[in-house]
């Protein structure tokens, strides 16, 4: 069964799946979006409906492609010019139709919008390529179907071939079948890079483009090897993050859970990459991709440390005596980052969540016993953001809410730039402390976003879910 986007009289108004989930989590998510707080505060009919578009929403990308200029390397007019230069260059060399619009945000000074053009009328052709959904979600975000993202092709596939791409969003498609009748969604059309062979029958590691979309569902640029250290690919709310925490140059800095590192080396750049910023993640080979974007960004005051956060407090002289990096003695930052692990369902797009709820409510315990670390860690007077991409109470407000009870030296601090909502009703918090709070909540313009609002107007709502909290320890 293949699902094709299709079209109302509006062509902006697509007929796209909504994402599908367990069904004990969307009664879940449910629950959330209709508690009795919010209830009280909208309305049954109005809770019910931006349940309803928060699940539309989710499947969809947003309608613009968000860019981190490294302003500590040039100027944002410099880094817009080039990017302008080097996407007119892949407008020429493809059939392709890239926009060459680019924005500037008009609160946020180094980042840059491009339009995504989609839903386009594609029409889809017989032959088929499988591939994962992580991948089918790349794809509506612009990018090439990578080799090792294809899970199905064609049996005579050959470098060269026309073909459709489908996204399996169920992850049902066994791995080298030649067609799939399952769960998947139409995500463009493109031409192979390589024969069916080289796809399943190697036993080198796979590497490299497979299919180079040439009529993408949803147009935007490809950045794959554009300006790679001038200009950084984030989402809106994660380049927020970076602002609010508000680091100053010559401070020390903890980002507790670093990796990939996009955050990290965005603190690093506001701090023209003086002072020192301090990089955790428990896992090790995401803890290269630190190292590596660091490198690439040409910051030398990011130091990197695969370490468990929770336990990257000690008082032990001993065992702090051994080395410069974790485990570190209490109050030795001046900012905290908790950008924490989460059950992430705010990303977009996502046509298919398969997690069950206890997997979806698993990362609570989790982020407190990493908040308790990271409050240890920071000074009086320091300051704390915690963030997730995710649209749950129960890691956002609930965190907050708890938070304050357990660390009554901690106060909620205003944030700058506030361009999300404020927080949700539904975890006891005062309307004064939900103004404090930055939740960005796609669903709240969704219309806005279909009706094609201007770019700069629709980009800072039309983004994945994101909640954001900051601290002060006094
Ligand atoms: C939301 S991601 C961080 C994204 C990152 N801040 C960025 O902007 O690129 C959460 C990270 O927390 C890491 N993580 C999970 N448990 C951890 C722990 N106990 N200590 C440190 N890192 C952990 C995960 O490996 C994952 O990379």
């Amino acid at each position: 069964m293949s699902i094709i986007c299709c079209f109302q009289d509006n062509p902006k108004m697509p007929v796209f799946p909504i994402i599908s989930l367990k069904s004990e989590v969307r009664e879940y998510l449910k629950s959330v979006f209709l508690n009795k707080e919010l209830l009280a505060a909208v309305g049954h009919q109005e809770a019910e409906q931006r349940f309803e578009r928060l699940l539309a929403c989710l499947s969809h990308p947003p309608s613009h492609t968000c860019v981190r200029a490294s302003t500590h390397l040039a100027p944002l007019d410099e880094i817009r010019q080039r990017l302008r230069e080097e996407l007119k260059k892949q407008l020429c060399s493809s059939s392709a139709e890239v926009p060459v619009e680019i924005v500037p945000h008009p609160c946020i000074p180094d980042v840059l919008l491009l339009p995504v053009d989609g839903p386009r009328p594609v029409q889809q052709l017989q032959s088929g390529v499988v591939v994962g959904a992580l991948c089918g979600s790349a794809v509506l975000r612009g990018a090439h179907v990578y080799a090792p993202g294809i899970v199905a092709s064609p049996k005579f596939m050959k470098a060269g071939d026309v073909v459709s791409v489908f996204s399996d969003i169920d992850g049902r498609c066994t791995r080298g079948a030649t067609s799939f009748q399952g769960h998947k969604v139409f995500v463009g059309n493109g031409v192979a890079e390589m024969d069916r062979a080289a796809i399943f029958c190697t036993k080198e590691p796979l590497k490299g483009v497979g299919v180079r979309m040439t009529e993408p569902l949803y147009q935007s640029p490809s950045f794959d090897g554009v300006l790679p250290n001038l200009a950084f690919l984030q989402n809106l709310p994660s380049v927020v993050v970076g602002h609010v925490l508000g680091p100053c140059l010559g401070e020390r800095v903890l980002d507790i859970c670093a990796a990939p590192g996009g955050k990290t080396c965005h603190i690093a750049s506001l701090m023209k990459d003086q002072g020192e910023v301090v990089a955790l993640d428990k896992i090790r080979n995401k803890i290269e991709r630190v190292r590596q974007n660091a490198q690439m960004l040409q910051l030398q005051s990011i130091k990197v440390f695969c370490f468990d956060g929770v336990k990257a407090v000690s008082s032990d002289t001993e065992k702090l005596k051994e080395t410069d990096g974790p485990p570190f003695p209490p109050e030795s930052f001046d900012r905290v980052l908790l950008d924490a692990p989460c059950s992430g369902l705010g990303q977009r797009p996502n046509m298919a969540n398969t997690w069950s709820l206890k997997e979806i409510c698993s990362y609570q315990p989790l982020q407190r016993k990493l908040f308790q670390a990271a409050v240890s860690l920071l000074k009086k007077g320091g300051v704390l953001v915690y963030s997730t991409c995710t649209v749950t109470l129960a890691e956002n407000e609930e965190q907050v809410a708890w938070a304050l009870k357990t660390f009554p030296y901690l106060t909620l601090q205003p944030q700058e730039p506030h361009i999300g909502a404020e927080g949700m009703p539904g975890a006891g918090l005062s309307p004064e402390q939900l103004r404090l709070l930055q939740r960005f909540s796609p669903e709240l313009s969704w219309e806005q976003t279909q009706a094609n609002t201007p770019l700069p107007d629709r980009a800072s709502t039309d983004t994945i879910g994101f909640f954001i909290a900051k601290f002060l320890k006094t």
